[in-house]
């Protein structure tokens, strides 16, 4: 499979290109995951306060809602709806697993 590790046939302007296009990328994916860190760290507050309080780890309403809110944001921004939607439910079903082994060490 061919790659742009060998830049000795490319262009500089189209290497300098990439490589600012690439840092940004660097940037927003650090951005990212220093986002969804923020994120667990409230959703684990959740699933303590839920296996103090007896409440089920998974809420559909809520989710449906925010599949909602996200798919407009994502309408809005122009991301595909549905991408936005699959992402949202890969990460809820890992805040899901997490408050059930939450709610497995309070029992
Ligand atoms: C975080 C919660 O728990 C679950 C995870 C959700 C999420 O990650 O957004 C939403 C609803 C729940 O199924 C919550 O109830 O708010």
């Amino acid at each position: 499979m061919s790659d742009t590790s060998d830049t000795s046939a490319i262009d500089p302007t189209v290497i300098a290109e990439l490589t600012r296009l690439r840092e940004s990328i660097d940037n927003i994916d650090a951005a990212v995951v220093h986002m969804l860190a923020e994120r667990f760290k409230c959703t684990q507050q959740v699933g303590v306060l839920k296996a103090e309080h007896q409440l089920p780890p998974a809420d559909p309403a809520r989710e449906a809602r925010q599949i909602a809110r996200l798919r407009e944001l994502a309408e809005s921004a122009k991301l595909d709806p549905a991408f936005a939607e699959k992402l949202l439910n890969f990460i809820i079903a890992e805040v899901i697993r997490h408050h059930e082994t939450i709610a497995d060490g309070a029992r």
